[in-house]
């Protein structure tokens, strides 16, 4: 045992969230975390797992007080955070102590510039004034944001505005870092970049990390130790990350917490009776125990259910893309637009056809959202700021009446905030559906239908704003569900979902192509874009860079690699591997999934 004392010791946490009622009192919600004991070392990386709503982001927000001092709660237990009881003191006085990045990096930001917003934590700390520019510069290049320190952060991309909020935590000196999904916006060049900070900050030995994640292909190689909450906010299991996330791989299954890729496939082949023993945690482990094995089988054919309605050509540049296609549901041609004086999107040509699922990929910053943003019509650029024409369904997104529009294509923020206007969960739902004057019993039955489909039944009368992340994230999915577009846009559903959800919400967006919805989604992670995709388009500086099936956009790795990307975790695991049957498996379906006569181990 570490002799130092905790940076951050918990003991018996347990939050129950003021509900703000109708005659301006308030009722309890239900315990989230509940009885939770957490301690972090100096040096030390403890990751925090568990479904969505058990009280992760909430255990964050009161190592610093914010909870219970500024989002009412009622709070049990003890949070001794760097030596101070956080119940008698203030989020100001412990900040010098503990700095945070929340899971909606949006909701920090405070002053006019990039370079402003990472002195803002050490000037008020009283740090001189030269210490705090050293700082703020080292702060920034760590996390690639040097170059714009003269922008306003509102002007960043949603990967540039989460990295400045790791910089300011960064900057401020805090020997506690608590971090709640600071890579879940993050391209995949971004996240290694990210976790190397984070590596050198705590072998360093002088700070301590609580990192709430999801992407356990990059967390998995940094954290130390692992605590995991069940759906009752209680401690299920702890330990080193080892013992707990392969060695209790079935149990966290069963939680419905993510597992590392590269566990999840052994687990899937040993269903197909291929034992690999010991399960691995990372890509190369899984390599070195498959090569170990005497045979492999061959890998399955790849699954049917991602076959393209329209089979795209296999392209990796734009100009061998796709050409135009008389059925295109979405037609974009030679779209340029301006934001900020800067030139984001410079000549995209792009056709998507009915029933296809589209993965649009890139680095923070690619213009992902702004191209999602025009095709859905909810960034209407001035005539100047925009050259080219864009179609969806046969309407000019940027004219279209509203009405008309939304029944052509639904559209999912990345920050689901931005679009929940009602005061309560099941209004939210019909509000679309009320618009277009749907009888109420048609609408009835279809909030009850995406109610039940997103887990939100129990939570039906609750205010939008009262939910945790990944509910609000499931909620804003489902407003854009309910109302039956033919094209739905969606930018980075996943994020801040727990595994059972995000699969969940794939295999819905797969059931909704398959009856012939058209789905346009913006990711980063390329997992779940080769399970899911039909087709991948690779943005970098505002150009296609390369269009086609998930296997050939995803395993050109040197194209990847020039666009901020990395392959997919099971292919970096199947590429080394000696059975050329097997290198370029990209997809846990296409594992072997029935044990074949005379083969394996
Ligand atoms: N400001 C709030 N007011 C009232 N209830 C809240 C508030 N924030 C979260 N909750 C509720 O508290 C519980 C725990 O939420 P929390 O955000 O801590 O969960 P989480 O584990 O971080 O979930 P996710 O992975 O979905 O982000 C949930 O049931 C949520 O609905
Ligand atoms: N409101 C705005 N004003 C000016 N420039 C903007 C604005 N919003 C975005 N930009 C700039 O447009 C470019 C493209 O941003 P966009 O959000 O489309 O990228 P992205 O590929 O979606 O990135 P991310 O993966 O980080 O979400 C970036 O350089 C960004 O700084």
């Amino acid at each position: 045992m570490p002799v130092t004392p905790a940076l951050l010791d918990l003991r018996g946490l347990r939050v129950r969230h003021h509900l703000p009622d109708d005659d301006g009192g308030y009722r309890l919600g239900e315990p989230a975390p509940d009885g939770v004991d957490l301690v972090v070392h100096t040096g030390e990386t403890v990751l925090l797992l568990g479904p969505s709503g058990c009280g992760k982001s909430t255990l964050a927000l009161a190592t610093n007080g914010l909870v219970p001092h500024v989002v009412g709660a009622d709070v049990d237990g003890t949070v001794i955070t760097a030596g101070h009881d956080v119940a008698g003191h203030r989020t100001p006085e412990l900040a010098a102590d503990v700095a945070m990045v929340f899971q909606d990096p949006d909701a920090q930001v405070v002053t006019a510039t990039v370079l402003d917003e990472v002195c803002f934590a050490p000037e008020n700390l009283c740090v001189p004034a030269d210490e705090v520019l050293r700082r703020a510069e080292a702060a920034l290049r760590q996390v690639g944001l040097w170059d714009r320190r003269a922008d306003d952060p509102a002007v960043l991309s949603g990967g540039g505005r989460q990295r400045l909020a790791l910089a300011c935590a960064l900057a401020s000196g805090a020997r506690l870092l608590v971090l709640d999904e600071p890579t879940a916006n993050l391209d995949p060049a971004g996240v290694e970049e990210v976790y190397a900070v984070l590596r050198r900050l705590t072998t360093s030995g002088e700070r301590g990390v609580l990192l709430v994640e999801h992407d356990l292909d990059a967390a998995a190689s940094l954290a130390d130790r692992v605590v995991v909450l069940d759906g009752a906010g209680r401690v299920a299991t702890e330990g080193a990350v080892r013992d707990v996330l392969v060695g209790q791989a079935d149990r966290l299954a069963a939680l419905g917490v993510w597992l590392p890729t590269a566990t999840l496939a052994a687990l899937r082949l040993r269903d197909a009776g291929i034992v690999v023993d010991p399960l691995p945690l990372l890509p190369a482990e899984l390599t070195a125990a498959l090569d170990a094995l005497p045979a492999l089988p061959p890998p399955s054919p790849p699954s049917t259910a991602r076959t393209t309605c329209r089979p795209t050509a296999p392209a990796t540049s734009a100009a061998d893309a796709p050409g135009p296609d008389a059925d295109a549901v979405v037609r974009v041609r030679d779209l340029t637009v301006r934001r900020g004086g800067r030139t984001v999107l410079d000549g995209i040509d792009l056709d998507v056809a009915r029933g296809e699922l589209v993965a649009l990929v890139g680095a923070n910053g690619a213009g992902k959202t702004t191209l999602a943003q025009v095709v859905a019509g909810v960034l209407r650029p001035r005539r100047r700021d925009l050259t080219g024409s864009v179609r969806v369904a046969g309407l000019d997104p940027r004219r279209a009446a509203v009405r008309d529009l939304t029944t052509a294509v639904g559209f999912v923020f990345q920050n689901p905030e931005h679009q929940l206007v009602t005061t309560r969960v099941d209004d939210e739902l019909a509000l679309g559906l009320r618009r277009r004057g749907l009888p109420e019993d048609e609408v009835a039955a279809r909030v009850e239908d995406v109610l039940r489909r997103f887990g939100l039944t129990h939570l039906r009368d609750r205010h939008p704003f009262w939910l945790s992340g990944g509910q609000k994230r499931r909620l804003s999915v489902g407003t854009a569900v309910v109302t039956r577009p033919d094209v739905l846009v969606l930018d980075e559903p996943t994020y801040g979902q727990d595994r059972e959800r995000a699969v969940e919400l794939l295999d819905l967006l797969t059931a909704l192509h398959d009856d012939g919805t058209t789905v346009v989604v913006v990711s980063h992670d390329m997992q779940l874009v080769a399970e899911h995709a039909t087709r991948v388009v690779a943005l970098a500086d505002g150009r296609v860079v390369a269009d086609g099936t998930p296997d050939v956009v995803l395993g050109d790795d040197d194209l990847l690699h020039a666009a901020g990307l990395r392959a997919p975790a099971l292919a970096r695991a199947t590429r080394g591997l000696r059975d050329p049957a097997w290198r370029g498996v990209t997809r846990l379906a296409d594992l072997p999934s029935a044990p074949l006569v005379g083969a394996g181990a």
